[in-house]
This record gives structure tokens, C-alpha cells and sequence, in this order.
């Protein structure tokens, strides 16, 4: 059984139909792109795989269970979380805040516990702090773990909005354009990262990237939409050589 597997998911936005008939499947530990031109339907497709839109057509079946309907903070629960086009992070919070915030949905202690700071609550504390420094170090930001979020280079801001969706325990993780306004250095250490977090979380992740040499690089599968279709699933170096997704990328 795939780990995700969509059935003909669709959205109509008044008259716009602007994803249909989407039917993939992501197996365990994949590392799958998905591009197509501009307003081709990407982010919505990551719209409907997290809650953020009730698709009027389809099913979004994670492990084997029908997600539709299901809020987006439990499908993160669920085990889908993802980084957004533009950053989302508590820009005037420090950076392990950011991260410990993302594994507050799994806290244990009561509200009341919380209010009167029982030992409890600071036990869970305590182990949410290391787990987000250790997580930290991995990504070599446990340095930077006291900064305001605000004040880290934008590709570091990346980097830690990417270890705060992992700090969700995610098996299937969404990476909008995770390498926009990126330089080619920050995207070269950005693939490096992705193939580490891969292999080291032992997760499936599916990206969007306009970065066609990222994509190439570091995907084994490709799903091509355009006006919220599929016109082509492949390797990297089917994707290259089909002529549809020549077509649609220059316009033919
Ligand atoms: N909430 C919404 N209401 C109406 N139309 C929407 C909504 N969300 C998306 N759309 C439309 O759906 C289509 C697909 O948009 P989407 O943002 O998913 O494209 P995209 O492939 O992610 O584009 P880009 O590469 O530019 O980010 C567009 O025509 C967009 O205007």
C-alpha cells in the first residue's frame, strides 16, 4: 500500500476548476517533485493534501484511511506537514521557540498542569527543549538557537522552517518552493539537506520547485500538472524528454 495515494481529487473555485482528476501515489521514503508552469494548481494541490481546502471531488488516502474532511491540524497529527511559498515562521520569536511550538501538539501535560507549572510541565518542557536542540544541531542552526527568527539569512529562515514541519514527526513532508530566492550556493546545501532529512527521518517528501535543476537533482519521481491537470509522471529523464511538458513550459 503507497503511503498517500489521491483519487481523482479535484477543486472548483466558482467556475474554475483549478485541480482534477489528481491521482498519484507516493510511496514510503520517496523523494517525488511536483512542477508545472505558473498558476498551473501546485500550492492548491497542497491545499487540499493538508485540510486548507475541501476538495469537491475525490479521496486523499494516507496509510490506507480517507483524509478528506479531516482539519488541518489533524492531518499534521496524521503525519503530513509542510513549509510554505512564503515564510511562515514567529519572525519575533527565537529559533528554538519556533521549533518547540511545532511539538506542542504532542504535550502530554493538562492546561491546568501548564497554568500552575506542576512539575509535570516542566519535566515535558525540559524534554521538548533538548528534543528541538537536537534537531537543531542537525541542521547546524543549534548555534543560532537563541536569535530572533527575524534576524537569520533567508536561507537559514528556510532551513528552520523545514526543521520546524520535522519537529511535527511527519511521514510525508511538503516542501513548497523551498529553494525561491535562494542563491545557487543556499540551493546546492538546500538539496544536500533534503537528501540528508530523507535518509535520516526515514519520510517520503514531495516538492514543489521552479528550480528545475534542484528538482532533476534530487527527485526519483516527477508529476507534471498544467490548468490543474496531470500530463505526465516519470523519471527525471522521462520528464525531460516528454513533449507535452516541453509544450506546456514553453508555451507551445
Ligand atoms: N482560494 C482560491 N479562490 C479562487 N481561485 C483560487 C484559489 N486558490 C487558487 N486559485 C486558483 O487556482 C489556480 C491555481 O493556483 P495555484 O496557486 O495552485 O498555482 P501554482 O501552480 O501553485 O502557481 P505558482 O507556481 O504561481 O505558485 C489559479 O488560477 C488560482 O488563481
Amino acid at each position: 500500500m503507497a503511503l498517500l495515494e489521491t483519487k481523482d481529487l479535484g477543486i472548483t473555485f466558482g467556475g474554475l476548476r483549478a485541480v482534477g482528476d489528481f491521482s498519484i501515489k507516493i510511496e514510503e521514503q520517496e523523494l517525488m517533485g511536483l512542477i508545472g508552469p505558473n498558476g498551473a494548481g501546485k500550492t492548491t494541490v497542497f491545499n487540499l493534501l493538508t485540510g486548507v481546502y475541501l476538495p469537491t471531488e475525490g479521496v486523499i488516502n494516507l496509510d490506507g484511511e480517507n483524509i478528506v474532511g479531516k482539519k488541518p491540524y489533524e492531518i499534521v497529527q496524521k503525519g503530513i506537514s509542510r513549509t510554505f511559498q512564503n515564510i511562515r515562521l514567529f519572525k519575533d520569536l527565537t529559533v528554538i521557540d519556533n521549533v518547540k511550538m511545532a511539538f506542542h501538539h504532542k504535550m502530554k501535560y493538562s492546561a491546568v498542569e501548564g497554568i500552575l507549572r506542576l512539575p509535570s510541565y516542566w519535566k515535558e518542557e525540559k524534554e521538548i527543549h533538548e528534543k528541538a536542540l537536537e534537531l537543531l544541531k542537525l541542521f547546524n542552526m543549534d548555534q543560532a538557537a537563541y536569535t530572533t527568527a527575524k534576524n537569520l539569512p533567508y536561507g537559514q529562515q528556510r532551513k528552520l522552517e523545514i526543521a520546524r514541519a520535522l519537529a511535527a514527526d511527519p511521514k510525508l513532508l511538503l516542501l513548497d518552493e523551498p529553494a525561491a530566492g535562494m542563491n545557487p550556493n543556499e540551493t546546492k546545501e538546500l538539496m544536500e539537506t533534503i537528501h540528508f532529512i530523507r535518509d535520516k527521518f526515514k519520510i517520503a517528501i514531495l516538492l514543489i520547485e521552479h528550480d528545475m535543476s534542484l528538482v532533476m537533482g534530487i527527485c526519483e519521481k516527477i508529476v507534471v500538472i498544467d490548468y490543474g491537470m496531470i500530463i505526465a509522471t516519470g523519471t527525471p529523464e522521462e520528464i525531460k524528454k516528454n513533449k507535452k511538458v516541453i509544450g506546456a513550459y514553453l508555451g507551445e
